[in-house]
């Protein structure tokens, strides 16, 4: 169970396995860090090197000719990830950042009125979103500190969904959740939170940066309100790939609160009118011109998810997670870690060790090879990706982490994080 013939014999029965081909794997190096930025698959590259040769080889026409018209980018690239989220065609457009998508979404649906003025959110989310909403509370000349209401966690690790439900008052006009925590990797129960919410007649969007690529989704079915989420993570997409956003059906032909040309129906856009004619789908919260350059890499990188299907990458990310859970406890016991993700299957695409030497713990990881990453104050996010790690390299990882330990070779790192983690 614990030796590696056993990593070897779980690699033989992955039916995935030939998917690590497709990827630039570092020499030497076992990559632990897709939940911050996904490594290189040789289709990403083609598909930007095929940009760059329309770019170079049809100028402006690149815009309605080629392989991949950039004009349509946006909603073809949308239609692809639209089975990761479980939307339906036209409620997905490829657009934007997480950050920038969230801010055209809450200012699209936060419309506080009467006594219903409040953002109803958590205290664990990851800081750019706590960022956005304090800033759209205050651009509607109300006091963040009054109108942001975050559901407290009881351990700093997880949350209770009946306590998100239980904080769905008469006051809140809107709600926004991760889906998936980006310290814990916890999942929320996304489909009772929305019915919850939908009950309530409260419009609810979730934060998929850790969730798209890594578990499934049905956001139709669940009624949720709109989501948004970033490419370079679980997707591959690469460093400042275009995000993406999901508008439900039931909401189109509301207003975009950030209206730009590039929300417009494709047929008018070119009019040059100075009323908007916006796009009847999620195609309006588009808001300028798209970074085609930075959308190319996605449409490649999505052929594998198209071809895998989620249901086998999740069924292996719980496994490959499960194992590393396995040999964790049986390998680090003696060493004061604690393991800070569910360890059932509402567990994301990642572990979370918590030790208080982690960041420089994550410091002697990198330099025996293995490249975690760390979050304050004390965690170690270790994510070994369904389409391009092994068992063995999950089963080499902890072995690295125990010579790490056993010797102490921490000590000679500062206990404190780089610039950028
Ligand atoms: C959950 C979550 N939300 C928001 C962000 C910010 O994303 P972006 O920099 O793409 O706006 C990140 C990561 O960077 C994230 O993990
Ligand atoms: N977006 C990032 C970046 O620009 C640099 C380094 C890391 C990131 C990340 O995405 C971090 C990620 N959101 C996290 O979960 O911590």
């Amino acid at each position: 169970m614990f030796k590696i013939e056993e990593a070897i014999k779980l690699d033989a029965q992955d039916e995935i396995s030939q998917y690590k081909n497709e990827f630039y794997l570092m020499k030497d190096v076992l990559y632990m860090d897709g939940n911050s930025l996904g490594l290189l698959s040789k289709r990403a590259e083609t598909t930007l090197l095929n940009l760059l040769d329309s770019w170079k080889t049809l100028g402006i026409d690149g815009w309605t000719e080629g392989e991949n018209p950039w004009f349509y980018m946006s909603e073809t690239v949308g239609g692809k990830m639209a089975p990761l989220v479980g939307g339906k065609l036209g409620e997905v457009i490829a657009t934007g950042s997480t950050t920038s998508n969230l801010h055209q979404l809450v200012a699209t649906f936060y419309k506080p009125t009467g006594n219903k003025t409040k953002i109803l959110a958590d205290e664990l989310n990851f800081p750019s979103d706590i960022y956005a909403l304090k800033s759209q509370i205050a651009l509607k000349g109300l006091d963040p500190a009054e109108h942001l209401v975050q559901v407290e966690s009881d351990d700093g690790r997880f949350l209770s969904e009946d306590r998100i439900i239980e904080a769905m008052t008469e006051d809140i006009a809107l709600i926004v959740l991760p889906g998936v925590l980006y310290r814990s990797g916890q999942v929320l129960n996304m489909e009772k939170i929305a019915a919850a919410a939908n009950d309530r007649g409260i419009p609810i969007g979730f934060d998929l940066c850790h969730s798209i690529g890594s578990v499934p989704h049905s956001l139709h079915e669940w009624g949720v309100d709109f989501a948004f989420w970033c490419t370079y993570k679980h997707l591959n997409g690469g460093p400042g790939s275009v995000g993406g956003l999901f508008v439900h059906e039931k909401n189109f032909g509301t207003a975009p609160g950030l209206a730009g040309w590039f929300g417009s129906k494709k047929e008018s856009q070119f009019d040059m009118n100075h009323t908007m004619d916006p796009a009847e789908d999620s195609s309006a919260f588009q808001v300028g011109t798209p970074h085609v350059l930075s959308l190319a890499p996605v449409i490649g990188a999505l052929e594998m998810f198209d071809e895998v299907g989620i249901d086998r990458i999740r069924e292996k990310s719980l496994k490959l997670t499960g194992y590393m859970m396995k040999l964790v406890e049986h390998e680090l016991s003696e060493f004061g870690f604690t393991v800070g993700n569910p360890i059932d299957d509402t567990r994301g695409g990642h572990i979370l060790l918590e030790h208080q030497e982690a960041a420089r713990i994550c410091k002697a990881l990198k330099e025996a090879g293995v490249i975690p990453d760390f979050r304050a104050p004390n965690g170690v996010r270790l994510a070994p990706v369904a389409l391009y790690n092994t068992f063995e390299d999950v089963w080499h990882t902890i072995q690295k982490l125990k010579v790490i330990m056993d010797e102490k070779r921490y000590e000679k790192f500062e206990n404190k994080r780089g610039v950028v983690a």
